[in-house]
């Protein structure tokens, strides 16, 4: 897995065409006191493998570590299903209330909104999708995020601290997904 966020080369930029789906799903409305950033994560494994740790939104603490447990306490597991999921100890956060807003097979595209809970990350939305690797069959994966600047924190601190947990999500989805491929290629 990659040890840090990769970024692609200009000439990877140039020559790889914007996937609709970056473009259609990544742009976000940001408010004035609003802060939007995303990080962009390799992965050794096929979008298939991702897909299938990803998607499940009533277990996001199968890659997530920073979450402690999580039950849904509305729906079937489709849009409008909401999650409660408690935080381990040492985050200026307890618990949140979260609504899945996107499921995409096809796509690939998931995403949910916080819409509520004891943290300090009001209207918190996200979008994640996966791609397949320009080159072998590794996946591209894509996080973007919007979210309110919390009061007395600045905007660049409000998206070093987004960031770096998002970072460190992806960087775990990146492990689970990898080793998972190498037990299905055995
Ligand atoms: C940044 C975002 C999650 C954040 C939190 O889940 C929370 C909503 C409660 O605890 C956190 C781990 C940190 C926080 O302050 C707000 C990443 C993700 O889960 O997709």
């Amino acid at each position: 897995s990659t040890s840090c966020q990769k970024r692609w080369s200009p000439l990877t930029c140039a020559i790889t065409p914007v996937p609709e789906t970056v473009s259609r799903y990544h742009a976000h409305a940001v408010g004035p006191n609003q802060c939007c950033s995303a990080v962009v994560q390799q992965i050794a494994a096929p979008v298939s493998t991702v897909w299938s740790v990803v998607r499940h939104f009533d277990n996001p603490q199968a890659y997530k570590h920073f979450l402690k447990s999580c039950h849904v306490i509305l729906g079937d597991g489709d849009v409008g299903t909401l999650r409660e999921v408690h935080v381990i100890s040492g985050l200026p956060a307890a618990n949140s209330t979260e609504r899945l807003e996107i499921l995409d097979h096809e796509r690939h595209v998931i995403s949910f909104s916080v819409v509520g809970g004891d943290h300090r990350l009001a209207n918190y939305r996200s979008v994640t999708t996966l791609h397949a690797s320009p080159t072998g069959n590794g996946t591209v994966v894509v996080e973007s995020y919007v979210v309110d600047i919390p009061p007395g924190n600045t905007k660049e601190d409000t998206c070093v601290f987004v960031d770096t947990i998002v970072r460190c999500n992806l960087q775990s989805l990146a492990q689970i997904a990898e080793n998972k491929n190498r037990r299905n290629n055995k």
